[in-house]
C-alpha cells in the first residue's frame, strides 16, 4: 500500500488513501499510522485516491490559468490589501515576500527588494465570511464562472481536508473527531499560484526566487502542482539541505503546518519547503516554463485553542508551546508576508 518516491524509509510517503475512506477499521487505521509516520518523517505525504475529483483538479487549473491570463490592469481591479492580515485578492509578481520569521519592518523591505518572490497570486475563502471577506473582480462578466469554480472548489478541498485530519486524529490514537471539531469553522484559504517564466539564469543564480524557504502556518496544506517541478522540501537529517517534492501522477501532496507541529508537541515536523527552479527544466531563450499550483491552507477556527494534545507529552518530554489561539498566531506570521 506505502511506497516512496525516493526508494527508501527516509522518504515521503506515497500512500493510497482510498483505503482509509473505503477500508475497514484495520485497514483505515493501517493507512492513518503510515501517515502519520511520514508526517513524523519528514513533514509531508502524498496521497493518490485522495477523494478530489481529477476532473475537478484540471478545471481549477485551466481556471486559474483564464485568471492569470487576464490584462495586469483587470487583475488589478481584485487587488489583495496592502496588509497582508486580510489575505485575500490578487497580488502582482514580487508583491508577496514569503519569509521564515522575520518581523522587523526594514529587514523585511530589504529581503523583499534584495531577492523578490517571482509569483502572483489569487487567494479566497469562504463566502461569507465576516472576519476575512472575499476580494473578487468587480464584475463577474470579466470572466463568468470563475468565482463559483474556486467556492466549488473551496468545498470539494475541506471534504478532503476534513478526512485527513480524521486520518491525523487516529494516528495519533486519538478519537477521529478531535482535530476535526476545531476546523468546522473553515477558516481556510484557497490559493491559486502562478509562477511565470522567468530567465532561468536568475532563478539559478538565486537572484530572483519562486518562493523561499518558508514554513506553512496552519494545521495542514493541501497541495496541487502541475507537472513542472521545483517544489523542495528541507532534508529531515540534513538541516539546510533541500529534497524535491517532485509532481506525482495523480497525487496531492499534505504537508503539516506550525500549529499541527505545536499541537503535537513537535513529534510532528513543520517542514521549511521552498520552490527552486525545475530540475533537468527545458528552457526556451534562457527562460524557465512557468508553473502553476493550488495549495488550500487549512486552519482551525480563530477561537482554537492550540495546545498539545494528549498522548504527546509527559513527565519527561513536557510541552514545548504554550498554548496560542489559531488566529492570534496566523495573524501574526501573516502579518509578516506584505
Ligand atoms: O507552489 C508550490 O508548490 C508551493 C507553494 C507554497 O509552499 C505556499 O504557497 O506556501
Ligand atoms: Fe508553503
Amino acid at each position: 500500500m506505502a511506497s516512496n518516491h525516493l526508494g527508501n524509509g527516509d522518504g515521503i510517503a506515497v500512500l493510497d488513501f482510498g483505503v482509509f475512506l473505503d477500508g475497514s477499521e484495520a485497514k483505515k487505521q493501517a493507512v492513518a499510522a503510515a501517515m502519520l509516520d511520514s508526517f513524523k518523517k519528514t513533514g509531508f505525504v502524498y496521497l493518490v485516491n485522495h477523494g478530489i475529483p481529477s476532473e475537478k483538479i484540471s478545471s481549477m487549473f485551466q481556471w486559474s490559468k483564464c485568471f492569470f491570463a487576464l490584462p495586469m490592469e483587470t487583475k488589478q481591479l481584485a487587488p489583495h490589501p496592502p496588509s497582508g492580515t486580510h489575505h485575500r485578492g490578487y497580488s502582482a509578481p514580487g508583491v508577496e515576500k514569503v519569509s521564515q520569521h522575520v518581523y522587523d519592518e526594514e529587514d523585511l523591505k530589504n529581503i523583499r527588494t534584495n531577492v523578490p518572490d517571482v509569483k502572483e497570486s489569487f487567494e479566497c475563502g469562504w463566502e461569507e465570511s465576516v472576519s476575512m471577506p472575499n476580494i473578487w473582480l468587480p464584475d463577474d462578466n470579466i470572466l463568468p464562472g470563475f468565482k463559483e469554480a474556486c467556492l466549488d472548489f473551496f468545498w470539494t478541498c475541506h471534504e478532503t481536508e476534513l478526512n485527513i485530519l480524521r486520518a491525523l486524529s487516529m494516528g495519533l490514537g486519538l478519537s477521529p473527531d478531535i482535530l476535526e471539531k476545531t476546523h468546522t469553522a473553515h477558516d481556510n484559504q484557497l490559493r491559486l499560484l502562478h509562477y511565470p517564466s522567468v530567465p532561468a539564469k536568475e532563478l539559478a543564480e538565486n537572484k530572483i526566487s519562486r518562493i523561499d524557504a518558508h514554513s506553512d502556518f496552519g494545521s495542514i496544506t493541501l497541495l496541487l502542482q502541475d507537472d513542472v517541478g521545483g517544489l523542495e522540501i528541507e532534508d529531515p537529517t540534513h538541516p539546510g539541505r533541500f529534497i524535491s517534492a517532485p509532481p506525482i501522477e495523480g497525487a496531492l501532496i499534505v504537508n503539516a503546518g506550525d500549529l499541527m507541529m505545536r499541537w503535537s508537541n513537535d513529534t510532528i515536523r513543520s517542514t521549511i519547503h521552498r520552490v527552486r527552479a525545475p530540475p533537468n527544466m527545458k528552457t526556451i531563450d534562457g527562460m524557465t516554463p512557468e508553473r502553476y499550483s493550488i495549495p488550500y491552507f487549512c486552519s482551525p477556527e480563530d477561537r482554537a485553542v492550540v495546545q498539545c494534545l494528549p498522548g504527546t507529552y509527559s513527565e519527561e518530554n513536557p510541552p514545548k508551546y504554550e498554548p496560542i489561539t489559531a488566529g492570534e498566531y496566523v495573524l501574526q506570521r501573516l502579518a509578516a508576508t506584505y
